[in-house]
Parts: C-alpha cells; sequence; structure tokens
C-alpha cells in the first residue's frame, strides 16, 4: 500500500477521533444549546494545551518537556518526630549480604551519548539504581541498560566470559495525567496525527535512501507504519496517557513477535516499563480530594519520588504519625472514568493504523481489559481484598500480606504497610536451594488459594511477590484482581488435576465436561487434543520425588495443543478458568523461569488428603 494511502486511511482515523471529542466535550455539548462562550474560552485553553503536546508528538523525536525535578524528594511534615529510623528507604534491600539485592544494586546503565549497542566499546556509567539516576536527566528518553545473563552477581567486563546484554530502558518523565474525557480524546489525536507525520516522514526517507535492511540483509518488509520512530511515538504517548491505555498496551506486549511486529514489540516493552510520573502539583489535587485537606497531618513524612509508576497509579513512600512506613498507592485522576472510551479510541488508533495484525481477538481482549480494570480502579475492593487475604494467611508461614493502614485509604488511594525484598524474577541471581525454596512457596501459595481458601489473587504479576531472603518470606501485594470459587468448582477441579497427574482419560473427561470446558459431541480430535494438554499440564504433578521445570518445557508442549483445541472448542471455557489460568500458568512460568526443582506431587497428594470434598449426590 502507498505511503498516500497508509496517510488517508490514518487522517480518517484521526477524524473519528475528532467526533469522539465533539461527541464527549462538555464544551461543544453546551455550543450546540447556544453557549457559544464556554466553547470559545474552553477551546482556547485546550488548544494551547494541544499544541503544545502535538508539536512534541509530530516533531519526530519524542522528548522529555518536565520541569527539572526538586533536589530534595522527601517532605517532613512534623520534624519533632522524625528519627533516622523513620526515614523512607528504598522497598529493595541494597544490603551487602543480600546477594539477589546486590544484583540489584549492580544494576549499572549506560549513559545515553556515545552507546555501542552491539555491546563493544560499552561505557558502564555509575551503580545508581536506574530509576534514581533516570530521573536527573533532562531531553532524553531512553537508556540503554547492560544486563548480565541470569546467575551471574553484577555484570562484569565482556573479556571475563560473562554474557551481557543491552536492553532499551526508558527513563521516567514527569507529565501531567489527561484527566478529562475531552483531553484524553486530544492526546488519542494528538497521537494519531504524530503517526501519520511518522509515516510520510518515513517514507520520504525511504524514496530518498531506499528501505532500510534487516539484520539479514533482505529488505525490509516492514511498512513506513512501523518504524521505529512510530512505535516510540506509540509507546511514549501511551505513557502519558495512562490508565486503560497504557494497560492494553503492556497487555499487547506480552504477545508473541510471530503476531505483533519486532519493532512494536521493542516499543510496547518500554510501556511495560512503567508510566510516566505524575507531576507534585496533579499529585497533591488527587490527595487533598481523596483523604482531605489536612492528610499530611497523619504523616511525618511523604517521599514525592514514587517508588513505582503503574498503570493506573503511582506508589510513594511515606512515614505515619505512629512511625509505621508506609506505600501510599495514589490513583491517576480520571482513569477510572475513561475506562470505556480509552479502550474504545485505541481500538480505533489500532484499526485504523494497522499496527496490530489481525488474528489477536483484540475485541477479546478489550473486554477482559475493560471488566479488570474497572474493578482495579476500586481501591476500597481492593483494601478489602488485601484484609481478607491477611487473615487467611496469617498462620502460613513464609508469606506475609502488609496490613492496610484505612485512615489514609479511600477509592483512589491506597495505603498499605511498606515491604521490601525483591521482585521474584530477580530471584533467578540466588543459588538453587533458594530458588527451589521459592518455586516451591509459589506454588503452595497457588494450590491454597485454589483449593484451601478458594480465593484467589489472580494476578501473576512478578513484581507482586518481593522475596525477602534475610527472612525467607514472600511479601505478597496488589489484590486489584481476585476472586472467589465455589466449593463444587473447586471441588471438582481438584479431582480433575489429580485425574491429569495420574493420566486417568476417563475422569479427565468426565470433570472436564462436569466443569463445563466440554459440553458433549466434540470431536475425537478435539477430545484427544484436550486430554493431552491436561496430561501436559498434570505432568509437573506425575512424578513423585521432584519435578525439574528447566528440563521439562511444558509451555514448549502446549503451544501446539492450546491452537488444536481454539479451532475444535465447541464452547468457551467456563468463567472461572479464564483468571485461575493464567495464575497456574503464571506459577508453572515462574518455576520455569527459576529452573526449579519442585515436589509438586508430593504437595497435591497432601492437599487432596486433607481436603473435606462437599455432597455430590445432588448431581
Ligand atoms: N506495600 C508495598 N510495599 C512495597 N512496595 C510496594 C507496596 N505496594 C506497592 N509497591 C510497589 O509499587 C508497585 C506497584 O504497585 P501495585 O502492583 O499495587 O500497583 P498496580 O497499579 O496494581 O500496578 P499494575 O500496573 O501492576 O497493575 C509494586 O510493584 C511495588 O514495587
Amino acid at each position: 500500500m502507498s505511503s498516500f494511502k497508509h496517510a488517508s486511511r490514518l487522517l480518517d482515523g484521526v477524524s473519528l477521533v475528532a467526533k469522539e471529542i465533539a461527541k464527549r466535550s462538555p464544551a461543544l455539548e453546551a455550543a450546540s444549546k447556544g453557549d457559544y462562550q464556554t466553547l470559545i474560552v474552553s477551546t482556547a485553553r485546550k488548544a494551547l494545551l494541544a499544541a503544545t503536546d502535538l508539536s512534541g508528538l509530530t516533531r519526530g523525536k519524542v522528548r522529555q518537556v518536565s520541569t527539572p525535578r526538586p533536589k530534595e524528594s522527601v517532605v517532613y511534615f512534623d520534624q519533632s518526630n522524625v528519627t533516622a529510623d523513620s526515614i523512607p528507604v528504598q522497598a529493595q534491600p541494597l544490603s551487602d549480604d543480600d546477594p539477589a539485592a546486590a544484583v540489584v544494586a549492580a544494576e549499572k546503565f549506560i549513559e545515553d551519548d556515545g552507546i555501542a549497542r552491539d555491546g563493544v566499546n560499552v561505557e558502564v556509567g555509575n551503580a545508581l539504581p536506574l530509576e534514581i539516576e533516570a530521573r536527573d536527566q533532562e531531553k532524553v528518553d531512553f537508556v540503554d541498560e547492560v544486563v548480565a545473563a541470569p546467575a551471574v552477581p553484577a555484570p562484569a567486563p565482556a573479556s571475563d566470559g560473562a554474557t551481557m546484554t543491552v536492553q532499551k530502558k526508558r527513563k521516567l518523565r514527569e507529565r501531567r495525567v489527561p484527566s478529562t474525557p475531552f483531553s484524553r480524546a486530544l492526546g488519542f489525536a494528538g497521537l494519531g496525527a504524530g503517526l501519520v507525520w511518522g509515516t510520510v516522514e518515513e517514507a520520504t526517507k525511504r524514496l530518498v535512501y531506499g528501505t532500510p535492511q534487516t539484520a539479514e540483509g533482505k529488505q525490509s518488509a516492514i511498512s513506513p507504519f512501523l518504524s521505529e520512530k512510530n512505535a516510540e511515538r506509540l509507546a511514549l504517548a501511551l505513557c502519558r496517557m495512562r490508565g486503560a491505555a497504557l494497560k492494553v498496551g503492556q497487555m499487547l506486549s506480552i504477545q508473541d513477535e510471530s503476531l505483533v511486529p519486532a519493532p512494536i514489540l521493542a516499543a510496547l516493552d518500554i510501556v511495560r516499563q512503567g508510566a510516566d510520573v505524575m507531576p507534585r502539583k496533579q499529585l497533591n489535587q488527587v490527595l487533598d480530594a481523596e483523604l482531605g485537606s489536612d492528610w499530611s497531618t497523619k504523616l511525618t513524612s511523604f517521599d514525592y519520588e514514587p517508588l513505582a509508576a503503574a498503570s493506573i497509579g503511582q506508589v510513594h513512600q511515606a512515614v505515619t504519625k505512629d512511625g509505621i512506613k508506609v506505600a501510599m498507592k495514589i490513583q491517576y485522576p480520571g482513569v477510572a472514568n475513561s475506562i470505556e472510551s480509552d479502550i474504545e479510541n485505541v481500538k480505533l488508533l489500532l484499526d485504523y493504523t494497522n499496527l496490530i495484525p489481525e488474528g489477536l481477538y483484540l475485541d477479546r481482549a478489550m473486554k477482559v481489559a475493560k471488566e479488570e480494570l474497572s474493578r482495579e480502579c476500586d481501591y476500597i475492593l481492593e483494601a478489602a481484598n488485601q484484609k481478607r487475604f491477611r487473615d487467611l494467611i496469617a498462620n502460613r508461614k513464609g508469606f506475609y500480606v502488609p496490613s492496610v493502614v484505612d485512615e489514609l485509604s479511600s477509592k483512589r488511594v491506597l495505603t498499605t504497610e511498606l515491604v521490601s525484598g525483591v521482585s521474584i524474577d530477580k530471584v533467578i541471581s540466588l543459588d538453587q536451594e533458594t530458588r527451589n525454596y521459592v518455586g516451591r512457596k509459589l506454588l503452595e501459595l497457588t494450590l491454597l488459594e485454589l483449593f484451601v481458601f478458594r480465593f484467589m489473587q489472580t494476578d501473576p504479576n512478578w513484581g507482586n511477590f518481593l522475596y525477602e531472603n534475610g527472612t525467607k518470606t514472600l511479601n505478597l501485594i496488589d489484590f486489584g484482581a481476585a476472586r472467589e470459587y465455589p466449593k463444587t468448582f473447586v471441588d471438582d477441579y481438584l479431582r480433575m488435576v489429580l485425574a491429569c497427574a495420574n493420566r486417568d482419560k476417563d475422569a479427565v473427561i468426565e470433570m472436564s465436561s462436569r466443569l463445563g470446558f466440554l459440553v458433549g459431541g466434540e470431536s475425537d480430535e478435539m477430545l484427544q487434543a484436550h486430554v493431552e494438554a491436561a496430561f501436559v499440564v498434570g505432568l509437573p504433578f506425575a512424578k513423585p520425588g521432584g519435578y525439574d521445570f528447566q528440563a521439562n518445557n511444558i509451555t514448549h508442549n502446549l503451544t501446539g495443543l492450546g491452537a488444536k483445541m481454539l479451532k475444535h472448542r465447541l464452547t468457551p471455557p467456563p468463567d472461572e478458568a479464564y483468571s485461575l489460568h493464567r495464575k497456574l500458568s503464571g506459577a508453572f512460568l515462574a518455576n520455569i523461569k527459576l529452573g526449579t526443582v519442585v515436589p509438586c506431587r508430593e504437595m497435591l497428594l497432601d492437599i487432596y488428603d486433607r481436603h473435606q470434598f462437599g455432597e455430590e449426590a445432588s448431581r
């Protein structure tokens, strides 16, 4: 397709977004009723903002436009109560005696200028953690980070044989969250325009210099839409928009390279690393609105430097008047009310730009994203889930759920006790015994949640499990996504898992029918694929004496079977299955990543032997 056709499709898309803006703008609605003054004042202000944005997006190189950050980010509200011990610290323990922490501390990164991306002539910068250093940089959005290969305690010079890769990592920018439906729709329109410009620019470049070659020397078949710059534009705009738009980007970022073109995947990977940071003024507005303007009287100190900038909120450390170190998750303004429109706008953009190919079941993914996000935006619900979980896990060794601080929590602010530890993916650098321990704890947690509590946190994101090596504890956070399972479902699911482990075909088919995975009348091919997949999932539970997750890559075996099942499936899997399977596969994937050996069968049998099955007579 010619670049002009691409451009006209994009312009179509932008005009659709413009219509969307018109539909959603209260000012335009007022104007339609004759109130032109509101329209003029509002439009002039927005146009000024949009022009700034648009110029940033269409210049081709997306740059940071934030004001310089204050040097000191911690604000003390009552100096008389401050002790050395109550000064907020990094959640990750950067101590010398913790090898995982040593890896975190040793994550050096390279300055943006003079980068040798092939790893030769790499100049390593200072040893500060990326996030801290990144904030001091102006005008640059990306750094390349040297990452040591698994189990290598710290990045070492290439000459000693350690494998080093250079990853593109994003620096945090401070940008205001577009919080009204109008400004959000405008953000999408700006992105659309930026993409048009990027496409024209790339097409012109190709006319003059020819189409870029791929690494293998073949001519790039990628359309000018899919230029690296356009992909970067998309990613950075999503980081700025945050909320549902960012969440969808993060969901797409974990797709396979065969489905999403490589430049887009690389850009979306940036999206996964975190959002832009809310400016202090906007943050204060949310805190005032949610907790009352006297919120600071409940604190000794508050750190304006966020610990994390996630998709729907950012997390700050603070110390309460009682001296408790807390993490305050503060929701970006406007994201809860714009889930629906954001997702529609992202869909519109993706449809009109062809950035994501067909066959990804976008509609389904977007529907799931909508439902999950609506629940996750309600921090009162999350606080209730967290308290319930804390009670359930209280007497289980090796697990900890931080307490909720009610007087500093609301629908859009969630304050919980600050916990330390390293996320699961960092545990990979620890010794085999520790990795086995952590893998075992993750599986134990999954089995407990499903079969004992019948209440499960369904987001297996590695950042939601912080491992503290000193106390051998898994600190559990983020209970935005949690659900209950009915007793009959859990009983049958346990029978089914045991049938899978024992390779009992008849029992697998019977339980699958009872659970609603099969409706009867499936083709032999489908039944066979279903049973085989069940056996593969049951493999870790089949072998007594410890299952070696690294030696047996079950995900690989499941891919082909999954495709076959999709093709022949007569009924969608039951509602409970979607989140449950995500969690189960999360536990398996973590074990594969950590290369653990875990006595899965013994753990399952222990649960089975203790399980109180309900009555079956009513069937
Ligand atoms: N109680 C806590 N103690 C220490 N760190 C915390 C705590 N709560 C949150 N964090 C940090 O903030 C990050 C984001 O928190 P959380 O996962 O709750 O936010 P979220 O909005 O649900 O994120 P996501 O985008 O993953 O959905 C965590 O990965 C962790 O680094």
